[in-house]
Order: structure tokens, then C-alpha cells, then sequence
């Protein structure tokens, strides 16, 4: 289909309060969207239909869906525009500030204290806009980051959720599978090439050894690649990937459960680490962390991503989440400095509209 008649169907749906999800893989030319019929909220436990699912970073085994049955399917060659990006600075309230270096430092006291080894700690920025309109929302998130998977995602009861993710959750296709283990973070700096700390190297390797610890029960080979430097826009992360069979009797669900959290998001261990973030946060995160993505056939094969680099659109607000992985050796003014970084991916989306 035509790229701007596509973009007319989508502001149409939307503007009719019609859910709807539009996404593209990492380094693909095309947009793929579904464009539900009705406003019904499909909720799913298992992940073995077609469709584009979205789950909370609080799973309990219950997702929301937009089925290919019920939809319009639509896909077309992106037209990309033409965009400049430059730092957009946000003014922070100084209690913002304060409210994350003490909960960074209590959670480092709480590690201390031999409750876990890593936990993730995150925050929501509230941006006002100008002039929001979809059209420019989709153009600037899909333009900007070609490397990512980019989705919006649209229903009447969840609001409207966008963002450009460099992490990957689990990919199937047939019982072959692949994930990575995503973590470390620096910016980057005119092709300077990374040096990482053993600290960053230490939490990387953490969510290294969960993921491998997860699959090997379900999987009958796995294959590891070497730790690498991966580049997210203005970021560079530590990345290994991950890849192999699954048993037989291994399904989608099961190994989406088995990997959701993973220390890249949640902590280690992930329970005690998942309980701390819900009691102490002090926000909900929603969709943030949670996962979301394609998925094909009767679920032998999908697409699921870790839902970072995100944000919330409501009544004019832009909701942005970001968050890193605190250790031991974690410094809370390098956090807090972290997640300004991590705020620029969305930042760069918003510019025009801010
Ligand atoms: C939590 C986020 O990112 C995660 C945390 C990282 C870190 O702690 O260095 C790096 C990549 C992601 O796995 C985020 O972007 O909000």
C-alpha cells in the first residue's frame, strides 16, 4: 500500500478512537499495521494466536492483543523524512532529582544488605507538548532510529504507547530462537571506540547467566556469541546474543515467562528484585519493561522485544521511562546522568512537537 494512504488510515483510526499497532523490525523498510475493526480489549494468557501482543512489566501471564482476525493488515515501503537531531535539554525539577538519587541509594544499601545483586531502578518524565499530531510522531520515531524496532501502539483503554527498542525478548521461528543479553550503558561519542568498566561488564555478564540459565532446561542447543559493543542511537550497550533449539514441547509463552524480566530490566534475583522495584519505585511503569511484538501463525514464530526507550502519549503529555541497572559499584549522580542520556532517544522523537 501507498505510504501516505497507509497514514491517512491510521490518523483516521485513531482520530475514531479505533485501536491500531504500526511497527517496523530493526533495519527494515517496511511498516507493518494492524488496524482492529472494532474497540473491544483483547486479553490473552496464551501467546498462540496471530497478532501484536503488549504486556505489562507486571506479568502475570495476561496480555493485551490486537488479533490479525479482527484487523485491517496493512504493510508499506516507509517513506523516511528528512530530520536532524541535536541534545534537547528538559528542565528537571530539583526534587526530581533528590527523589531518584535517594532511591538509588537506598537501593544500593539494599544490595548491601545481600538482597540481590542487580536491581533496576527507573523513573517516568512528564513532557508537555505543543502541537501533537500522529502523522509527525510516526514520520520522526520511524525516520530516526532505522537500527531499532519501533512500534505505536493504540487502544482506547491502554492509551497510545510508542518507542524505538534496541532489545530483543526472544525471536522464534519454528523451534529456532535467538535473544541477547543487553546491558552497560555509555553514550556515544563520534566513533570513539567504548571502553567498559568491569562494572558494566559485571552486570552484563549477569544477564548473560540468567538468560542462560532460563533456556537451557527448554532448549536442546545453544549457541553464544562473543560480547560486543552495540550502538542505540546516542547509547552504546554490552550485547551477547543468544541462539538455539528448542525442545519440542517448548511454546511461545513459556519461554516469554521464563525470560520476562531479565535482569537487563528487572534485577538479580529476579523475584527479590521484581518485589523491591513494586515496593519501592514509587511509580507505576505500565508497559515500560514489559514486552511486546508480532506474532505469527499459532505462535511458532514471533518477534517479541523488551518494551525500553518508550513513552506514553495522553492529553498532550509525553510519559518517558527510563531506567538502569544498579550493582554495588553503582554511583547515583552517574545513574541519574545515565537516564538523562537514555531520555534523549525519546527527546529526538518529540522535538517537533515540543
Ligand atoms: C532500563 C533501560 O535499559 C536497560 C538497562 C541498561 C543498563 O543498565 O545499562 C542497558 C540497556 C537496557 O537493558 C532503559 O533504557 O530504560
Amino acid at each position: 500500500m501507498d505510504f501516505n494512504l497507509l497514514l491517512e488510515k491510521i490518523s483516521n483510526h485513531y482520530l475514531k478512537k479505533l485501536p491500531f499497532v504500526v511497527y517496523s523490525k530493526p533495519n527494515s523498510k517496511n511498516l507493518s499495521a494492524l488496524l482492529q475493526k472494532d474497540d473491544f480489549l483483547h486479553e490473552i494468557k496464551e501467546l498462540n494466536k496471530a497478532g501484536f501482543v503488549l504486556s505489562p512489566f507486571n506479568y502475570h501471564n495476561s496480555s493485551f492483543f490486537i488479533p490479525e482476525i479482527e484487523s485491517e493488515i496493512y504493510i508499506s515501503e516507509f517513506v523516511k523524512e528528512p530530520f536532524t537531531t541535536e541534545v534537547t535539554s528538559v528542565l528537571n525539577d530539583e526534587n526530581e532529582e533528590d527523589y531518584y538519587i535517594k532511591l538509588l541509594e537506598n537501593t544500593i544499601e539494599a544490595i548491601k544488605n545481600n538482597t540481590a545483586s542487580k536491581i533496576v531502578i527507573s523513573r517516568p518524565k512528564d513532557i508537555q507538548l505543543q502541537n501533537f499530531s500522529i502523522d509527525k510522531l510516526l514520520n520522526r520515531l520511524f525516520s530516526t532510529y532505522p537500527t531499532a524496532f519501533r512500534y505505536i501502539w493504540f487502544h482506547p483503554r491502554t492509551g497510545l504507547w510508542c518507542g524505538a527498542t534496541p532489545e530483543t525478548l526472544v525471536n522464534l521461528d519454528d523451534n529456532m530462537f535467538s535473544t541477547m543479553a543487553l546491558a552497560g550503558t555509555q553514550p556515544y561519542i563520534n566513533n570513539e571506540p567504548a571502553t567498559w568498566r568491569p562494572k558494566e561488564q559485571d552486570e552484563q555478564q549477569q544477564v548473560t547467566n540468567m538468560i542462560l540459565d532460563k533456556l537451557k532446561p527448554a532448549a536442546s542447543s545453544l549457541e553464544i556469541s562473543k560480547t560486543y559493543t552495540h550502538r542505540a542511537g546516542s547509547l552504546l550497550h554490552l550485547r551477547t546474543d543468544i541462539r538455539g533449539k528448542l525442545n519440542n514441547n517448548t511454546t511461545l509463552t513459556a519461554i516469554a515467562s521464563a525470560l520476562h524480566p531479565t535482569p537487563a530490566v528487572g534485577g538479580n534475583p529476579k523475584e527479590i528484585a521484581q518485589k523491591f522495584i513494586l515496593e519501592n519505585e514509587g511509580y507505576n511503569r505500565e508497559f515500560y519493561t514489559g514486552f511486546f511484538g508480532p506474532i505469527f501463525n499459532n505462535g511458532t514464530s514471533a518477534n517479541l522485544m523488551v518494551n525500553l526507550r518508550c513513552m506514553k502519549i495522553e492529553d498532550d503529555v509525553a510519559r518517558i521511562f527510563v531506567g538502569g541497572g544498579i550493582t554495588l559499584e553503582s554511583n547515583p549522580k552517574e545513574e541519574w546522568q545515565e537516564t538523562q542520556n537514555k531520555m534523549q532517544t525519546m527527546l529526538q522523537v518529540l522535538q517537533p512537537m515540543l
